[in-house]
């Protein structure tokens, strides 16, 4: 496995822009990562920042979603950008659900908007030195 740490982003339509945005401003960081997206996302992100390291994914509503959670579920991903649109009802509603799922499980670090990403950013967990003594065994029962 590469020893480049993982990070994917995705976007709903109503908040495409804002991702755009997001990465135009933050590719000096982002360009540390081997990125995925989902594919109408990975293809915004790529013609703002055709320099950055992306591969793109199914679209969400084709599967997208579900092949992020796949690469949680074989420990392949350190991070996940997700702008979800809140207003909106989505076809795929139980992929996004199933994806968030399983970034709680793995517990991967998920930012659902901008201010939790630049925090995520700027976090050594996601670059894989933080500590993780403090972090549940998956499956753990404790509440
Ligand atoms: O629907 C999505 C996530 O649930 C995003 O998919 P696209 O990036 O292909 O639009």
């Amino acid at each position: 496995m590469s020893e480049i740490p993982t990070l994917a982003l995705i976007a709903h339509d109503a908040k495409k822009d804002v991702m755009v945005e997001f990465a135009r401003g933050h590719r000096d960081k982002l360009a540390a990562y081997d990125l995925v997206g989902t594919g109408t996302t990975g293809g915004r992100v790529l013609d703002a920042c055709p320099e950055l390291s992306l591969t793109r994914l199914k679209s969400g509503p084709l599967g997208g979603d579900q092949q992020i959670g796949a690469l949680i579920a074989e420990g392949k991903l350190q991070g996940l950008i997700f702008f979800a649109d809140p207003m909106s009802p989505l076809p795929h509603d139980v992929d996004v659900k199933a994806l968030m799922r399983l970034a709680i499980v793995y517990d991967i670090p998920m930012a659902l908007n901008v201010s939790t990403a630049e925090i995520l950013l700027r976090s050594a967990r996601l670059k894989g030195l933080g500590t993780t003594s403090d972090t549940p065994e998956v499956g753990s029962t404790a509440s």
